[in-house]
């Protein structure tokens, strides 16, 4: 398998052996994994190639072993509410990460309830500067919004607590093109603040427009990594798949 790795940049999170499992069912095997801050690598597969599973394990949301560490800590074992605290925040796949029947300003306020308070007002400034269309409809029912804004209401969510790394799945699913570029701008600034963020992916153009390096997973396993100048002009993840350095 090629390894790419950015020496310059300290890891924020590095994962060693990582499995994922459901009952004695295990869907993932044996990833290392690396991502630095400031960086943000795309994980590619096709669909039950494992990336949720993988990216809940982290998370502590699915059963999961192998070393994982934060920051240099290990987090392996901890409580999902434990890793989060410890700065890693998990944005899963599924809708429903936000309160339908809370105002948009109700669902940032519970996002930013366990930073210190202080801090809140310097966050909500920068969430609501990265997502300007979260401001102007701080008043607006959750469930009113369009996948897009809900998706940036999920993401300043989860940025309440200044996590040090963020877990996305298929941010772009469902999205409106046009919600691409925004969401990409957002997570530009993101990477300049020294976020280190992984993010699952199925679309490859809206993949090679945000990755630093990608990773692919096939059947649970790591069968290919490189950086995104290669995803460049791939216009299918087969086309990935048949030219992995397995
Ligand atoms: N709650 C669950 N219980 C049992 N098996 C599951 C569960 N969730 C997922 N799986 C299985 O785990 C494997 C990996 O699924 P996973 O959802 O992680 O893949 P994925 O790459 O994220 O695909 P998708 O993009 O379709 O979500 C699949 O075989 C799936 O059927």
């Amino acid at each position: 398998m090629t390894t790419v790795h950015s020496p310059s940049l300290p890891n924020a999170l590095e994962g060693r052996s990582l499995d994922a499992a459901y009952g004695r069912i295990r869907v993932v095997e044996g990833v290392d994994l690396q991502v630095a801050a400031g960086e943000l690598v795309v994980l590619l597969g096709p669909n039950g190639a494992g990336k949720s599973s993988l990216l809940g394990a982290m998370a502590g949301t699915v059963r999961g072993g192998g070393a994982l560490t934060l920051d240099g800590l290990s987090i392996a074992g901890l409580p999902p509410e434990v890793r989060a605290a410890r700065g890693l925040a998990f944005v899963p796949e599924r809708r429903g990460n936000v309160f339908p029947a809370m105002s948009v300003a109700e669902n940032l306020e519970l996002g930013l309830r366990l930073s210190p308070p202080a801090r809140r007002e310097p966050i909500r400034e920068n969430i609501l500067g990265m997502f300007p269309i979260l401001a102007e409809r701080m008043n607006a029912m959750a469930g009113m919004l369009s996948g897009g804004e809900q998706q940036m209401l999920a993401i300043g969510m989860a940025l309440g607590r200044e996590p040090r790394v963020l877990l996305l799945d298929e941010p772009s699913q469902g999205l409106a093109p046009v919600i691409f570029d925004l969401l990409r701008d957002a997570f530009t600034l993101l990477r300049r603040q020294g976020l280190a963020l992984l993010v699952a992916e199925q679309n490859l153009p809206f993949a090679a427009g945000i990755a630093d390096r990608y990773l692919v997973l096939v059947h649970g396993h790591l069968v290919a990594a490189g950086n995104s100048a290669e995803l460049q002009g791939v216009d299918d993840l087969m086309a990935l798949y048949m030219s992995a350095d397995v």
